[in-house]
C-alpha cells in the first residue's frame, strides 16, 4: 500500500492510528489535561478530531518506509551510529538544494530528537546562575528546556498587529543586554504564528545575540514546512564568521516520522562540540538513521505535493472563518502546518479552551495558554490532515463559538429584561 495513485500521493487517506501508542490518539488526556485515561468526555475517543500535537495524519512517504523495510532486511538491529558518509552527503545536498547553505561534515551531530537536544545543548553552554531568552508566544519546551536546567527563563513577547507577529526589537535588546542571559532559543520559522523571518529581521536577532555575547541555538524543524513559493534562510548563513549559531533541523516535521526521534544539530564551535560528543548518548537507531537519509535522498515529490494539499486546507481554513466566524483573527502562515487564530470575540470567558472544546465540540486542540504566555484568546489548529476531517473539525468548532455566542445574548437579554 504505498498510498500512491497514479503519481501522487493520496492526502486523503484516513488512516487508523489506535493501538499504535500514539500520542496523538492516547496521551492527549495527561499531555493536554494533566489527567489520567479515567477522565471522562461526552465523546468515544475515536469521535475525536484531533488537531493537537503536531505530526501527520499523512502516511510517512513510501520512499522513506521502504528504505526502513530494506535496512530491517538486514535482519540485525545491533548498535548503530551514523557511520556511513553517505548520510552527511544526503544531508548536505538538501541543505544545498532548498537553502544555497553548506557546512563542514565534522559540524554535524545527530539527536533523538530536538527537544532532548535543547535539553543537552542548554545544559553545556549555561553556567546554573544564567538566563535563557525566548520570544512568546513559544513552543512550550523551550520554557521546559530552561526549566530543566534549573535556569531563568526570560520572555520577549512578540508584537502582534491585528494577527500580524513581529519581534519587540527594543524588548528583545534591552533582555538580551542582561549579562546573565547567556543563551537565545529562536523559532526560526516560528511556531506558533508561522512566521518566516525576514532577512532583516535575522539579521537584527543574530546582531542583537552577537553583540551582547549570547549563544543562539536556531530550532529550524519547521523549515522545510513553507507554503508553495517561500523560502527559508537559516540563520547561521546569515552570520558565516561566527561559529556560536548552533542550528537544529529534522525531517521529522516534514516526512511525518517524529516518532523515529531523530535530528540534526550543527554545532560550528569546536569546545561545544567536543561537550556534546563526550556528553551526549552517540548510539541511535538504525532504521531512524536509515528512514532520515531517505527522507534527504528521496523526498522532494512527495515534500512538493504535501505543500500544496497543505496550501488548500489553508484557503479551506481562511474561507471558512470568513464565513463562520467573520470576527476570527486568522491569517495564512507562511510556514508550519498550523493555523493560529484569534478567536476572542467569540471564546467563552475565563474557561479552559481546550476543555470547552474537547467536552463540546470533541475537537481536541492547543491554546495560547500552551504557548507560554503572550497567547491570550489564540487557538492552534494542526492542519496537517485530509480535507474531510479539516471540515469536520471547524465545522464542529464553528458550530460551539456561534451556539455558545447566541446562548450569551440569550442571557444579556434576559437579564436586560429582568
Ligand atoms: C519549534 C519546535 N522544536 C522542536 C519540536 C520537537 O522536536 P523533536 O523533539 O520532536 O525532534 C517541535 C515540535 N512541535 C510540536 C510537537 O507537538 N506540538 C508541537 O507544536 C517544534 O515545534
Amino acid at each position: 500500500n504505498t498510498n500512491k495513485i497514479d503519481n501522487s500521493y493520496n492526502f486523503d487517506e484516513i488512516i487508523d492510528r489506535t493501538g499504535t501508542n500514539a500520542m496523538n490518539t492516547d496521551g492527549f488526556r495527561q499531555y493536554i489535561f494533566n489527567a489520567t485515561s479515567e477522565m471522562k468526555f461526552p465523546f468515544k475517543d475515536e469521535e475525536f478530531i484531533r488537531m493537537w500535537i503536531a505530526d501527520m495524519e499523512f502516511a510517512t512517504p513510501p520512499e522513506i518506509l521502504d528504505a526502513v523495510r530494506e535496512r530491517l532486511d538486514r535482519r540485525i538491529m545491533g548498535y548503530s551510529q551514523v557511520f556511513d558518509p553517505s548520510y552527511y552527503e544526503a544531508v548536505a545536498s538538501w541543505m544545498k538544494r532548498y537553502y544555497d547553505w553548506s557546512f563542514p561534515k565534522e559540524h554535524l551531530e545527530t539527536s533523538n530528537g530536538i527537544i532532548p537536544a535543547l535539553y543537552e545543548l542548554v545544559e553545556y553552554i549555561c553556567q546554573p546562575d544564567e538566563k535563557v531568552l525566548i520570544l512568546t508566544p513559544s513552543y512550550g519546551f523551550f520554557k521546559s528546556a530552561a526549566d530543566h536546567n534549573q535556569l531563568e527563563l526570560v520572555c520577549s513577547d512578540m508584537l502582534n498587529e491585528e494577527g500580524h507577529y513581529t519581534i519587540d526589537f527594543d524588548d528583545f535588546e534591552a533582555k538580551a543586554r542582561d549579562e546573565k542571559v547567556r543563551v537565545c532559543i529562536f523559532c526560526n520559522p516560528h511556531n506558533p504564528s508561522g512566521r518566516i523571518w525576514s532577512t532583516e529581521e535575522l539579521k537584527r536577532v543574530g546582531e542583537i545575540c552577537l553583540n551582547n555575547e549570547l549563544w543562539i541555538i536556531s530550532d529550524e524543524i519547521h523549515c522545510d514546512l513553507l507554503r508553495t513559493g517561500k523560502t527559508h534562510t537559516p540563520l547561521a548563513k546569515l552570520f558565516p564568521d561566527t561559529d556560536r549559531i548552533i542550528t537544529c533541523m529534522s525531517p521529522s516535521k516534514t516526512f511525518n516520522m517524529a516518532g523515529l526521534m531523530f535530528s540534526n544539530v550543527i554545532i560550528p564551535n569546536k569546545a561545544l562540540r567536543e561537550i556534546w560528543q563526550a556528553r551526549h548518548y552517540g548510539f541511535k537507531n538504525p532504521l531512524s538513521i536509515a528512514a532520515t537519509q531517505a527522507a534527504y535522498e528521496h523526498g522532494d515529490e512527495w515534500l512538493r505535493q504535501l505543500k500544496l494539499y497543505l496550501d488548500d486546507n489553508f484557503a479551506y481554513v481562511d474561507d471558512f472563518l470568513k464565513i463562520h466566524l467573520p470576527l476570527a483573527v486568522f491569517h495564512i502562515p507562511e510556514a508550519t502546518y498550523l493555523a493560529w487564530i484569534d478567536i476572542t470575540p467569540y471564546a467563552p470567558k475565563n474557561v479552559n479552551l481546550p476543555l470547552f472544546f474537547a467536552e463540546q465540540a470533541g475537537v481536541l486542540l492547543e491554546d495560547g495558554g500552551m504557548f507560554v504566555s503572550n497567547g491570550e484568546g489564540c487557538i492552534r489548529l494542526n492542519l496537517a490532515c485530509p480535507r474531510s476531517v479539516l471540515k469536520e473539525g471547524l465545522g464542529r468548532i464553528s458550530r460551539v463559538l456561534v451556539d455558545q455566542q447566541t446562548e450569551q445574548k440569550q442571557a444579556q437579554e434576559e437579564l436586560a429584561h429582568a
